[in-house]
Parts: structure tokens; C-alpha cells; sequence
């Protein structure tokens, strides 16, 4: 599962677990991306923070994991090159699928080497609260040589958006991230206002 994790929710953790039990998924690895493509533009804290968020996140489920590859490799995070990677990695006999959001999923032609990607995992669809897959979508997608499967799961509407936001005016954040990851962001001081 890609994403950007500032900070990981429960609506991710949520999703992940429904989305491993539909498919029937070995294990989730939640790969935290490093400079994220589409929010490049943004402030995003930094990814030591963020992977750390996510480890203490994933704890308690042996089917989670966290990889560091994307925050480790220098540059914009493309998926092709984690996919590639991943691939070299594990042995053949491994099928690798990538779980997006559907807001996420939507664009997915406009991602780096849309051709090659297609061709190196099936992509789960998540949809979250205010965003689905249209058919009309998931049938663009699949012209694009998209191999996609849709999940609806039982999502939390939490965005890690708001989750920020509600940090930094001090508003309380329990229960929309793990109590640990609660815990890292007010001994770190993090998305409080005037820092970045
Ligand atoms: N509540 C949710 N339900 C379903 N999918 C989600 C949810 N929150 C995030 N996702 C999906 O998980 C992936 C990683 O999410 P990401 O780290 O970008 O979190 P986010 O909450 O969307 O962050 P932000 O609000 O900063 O954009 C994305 O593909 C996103 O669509
Ligand atoms: O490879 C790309 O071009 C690309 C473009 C946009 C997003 N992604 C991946 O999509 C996932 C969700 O991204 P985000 O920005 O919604 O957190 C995350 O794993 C990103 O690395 C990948």
C-alpha cells in the first residue's frame, strides 16, 4: 500500500486489514513514500518521522510491515521504480499487487511510465469516503492496460489532511490515529503551527 503517511490514520490501518482479508492478501507492506510525485509542491514532514509513525502503527498486525525503500531512495518516488525493485527482490514466484485509493487511482496514466507500470502489479482500488471508482473509470483505466481490482471497504473517513490540521490547533487526535502514533506526534511536536 503507497501513500505519503503524514501521519498514518486509522482509516488507512482500517482499510489495509479489510482489503488483505478480501483479497486474501499474505501481508500488507506499507511503503511511505519519500518526496511523494503529485505533492511535490507540498510541505511534507520528514520521512524518518513518517516511516517511524508508520512502524509503530503496524505493531500489532503480523500481516503489516513497513518498507523504507522509497524514503531511502533519493529523488521524486515514482512506483515504477519501487515496483522494479520489489520485483528484484523477491522471488519470482511472488505476485506483487498495489493498493491505492480510488482519489489516488484516478490518475494513474499520468504516473511515471503508466505502460511499464501496468505490467508490474495489480492495482486493488480502495474507495474512501467522497471518492469510488466509476465504471466508467475502472474501464479507462483497464483500456490503459490497468489490470484493476475494486474494493469497497468499510472506510474511516479521516484523511491525514485533517489529522494535521486538528494537530496543529492543538485539537485532540485520538482515535483517528493508533494511541502510539498519538503519542510520537506530541513528543515530536509535529504539524503544530508555524512548523513545517
Ligand atoms: N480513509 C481512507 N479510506 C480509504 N483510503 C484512504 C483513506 N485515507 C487514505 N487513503 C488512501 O491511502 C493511500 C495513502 O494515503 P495518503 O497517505 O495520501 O493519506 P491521505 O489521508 O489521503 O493524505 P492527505 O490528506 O495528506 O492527502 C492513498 O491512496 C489514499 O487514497
Ligand atoms: O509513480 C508515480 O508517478 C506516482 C504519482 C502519484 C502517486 N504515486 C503513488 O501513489 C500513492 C499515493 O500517493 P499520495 O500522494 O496520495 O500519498 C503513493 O504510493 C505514491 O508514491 C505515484
Amino acid at each position: 500500500m503507497g501513500g505519503t503517511f503524514d501521519p498514518v490514520h486509522l482509516g488507512h490501518l482500517c482499510c489495509a486489514e479489510q482489503v488483505r482479508d478480501a483479497c486474501a492478501l499474505d501481508a500488507v507492506l506499507f511503503l511511505v513514500a519519500g518526496t511523494p510525485s503529485f505533492k511535490r509542491d507540498l510541505a511534507v514532514t520528514d520521512a524518518a518521522h513518517r516511516v517511524a509513525m508508520c512502524r509503530l502503527a503496524v505493531a500489532e498486525n503480523p500481516a503489516f510491515d513497513v518498507s523504507a525503500l522509497e524514503a531511502a531512495r533519493p529523488g521524486i518516488t515514482f512506483t515504477v521504480d519501487t515496483l522494479r525493485q520489489l520485483h528484484a527482490h523477491y522471488p519470482e514466484n511472488v505476485e506483487l499487487a498495489f493498493i491505492v485509493g480510488a482519489d489516488a487511482a484516478l490518475a494513474l496514466p499520468e504516473w511515471k511510465e503508466a505502460d511499464a507500470l501496468a505490467g508490474l502489479a495489480e492495482f486493488i482500488v480502495m474507495s474512501r469516503p467522497g471518492s469510488s471508482l466509476a465504471a466508467a473509470d475502472a474501464d479507462r483505466l483497464a483500456q490503459a492496460g490497468f489490470r484493476i481490482r475494486p474494493v469497497a471497504p468499510s472506510a474511516l473517513d479521516i484523511s491525514s489532511t485533517e489529522v494535521r490540521r486538528r494537530a496543529s490547533c492543538g485539537q485532540s487526535i485520538r482515535y483517528l490515529v493508533p494511541d502510539a502514533v498519538r503519542d510520537y506526534v506530541l513528543a515530536h511536536k509535529l504539524y503544530r503551527k508555524g512548523d513545517s
